[in-house]
């Protein structure tokens, strides 16, 4: 299946606008894609007690998950700053439970600039994952 990243990004672009982060500030939004093209997409969604916070891409895996999907061929996750939005380290090791050796991982900021990567990359000593 070819993956259209700048697609993926710009809608991950368009989810940061839902985002309900007035402590941070710092918006995000993700798209994960199924194999069959179907789109799932999340923002965060953060809480005045931090730690109950939700990552864009937790809620999108969220979305997915409930809908019956559980694997996933690319994520695009877009950040409100400059600087490309990596997963944080309790994200990565969500999305290794669902995510494939080869699942493209676009890490983007807020004007559509991005970086690629594999979940290997970010999570080289991953403690369980479901990587097939
Ligand atoms: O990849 C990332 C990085 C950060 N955040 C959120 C968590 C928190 O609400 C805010 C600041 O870290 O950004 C995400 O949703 N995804
Ligand atoms: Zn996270």
């Amino acid at each position: 299946m070819k993956i259209n990243g700048m697609k993926l990004v710009q809608l991950a672009r368009e989810a940061a606008k839902n985002a309900y982060a007035p402590y941070s500030c710092y918006r995000v939004g993700a798209v994960i894609l199924a194999p069959d093209g179907k789109m799932f997409c999340g923002c965060n969604v953060e809480n005045v007690a931090f730690s109950a916070s939700i990552c864009a891409e937790r809620a999108a895996v969220a979305q997915a998950v409930s809908a019956g999907y559980t694997e996933f061929v690319a994520i695009a996750i877009a950040g409100s700053g400059m600087e490309m939005a990596y997963p944080c380290r309790i994200c990565r090791q969500v999305l290794a439970e669902f995510l494939r050796k080869d699942t493209k991982i676009f890490c983007a900021n807020s004007v559509g600039k991005y970086e690629v990567f594999t979940l290997e990359e970010l999570l080289p000593y991953r403690f369980y994952t479901g990587l097939k």
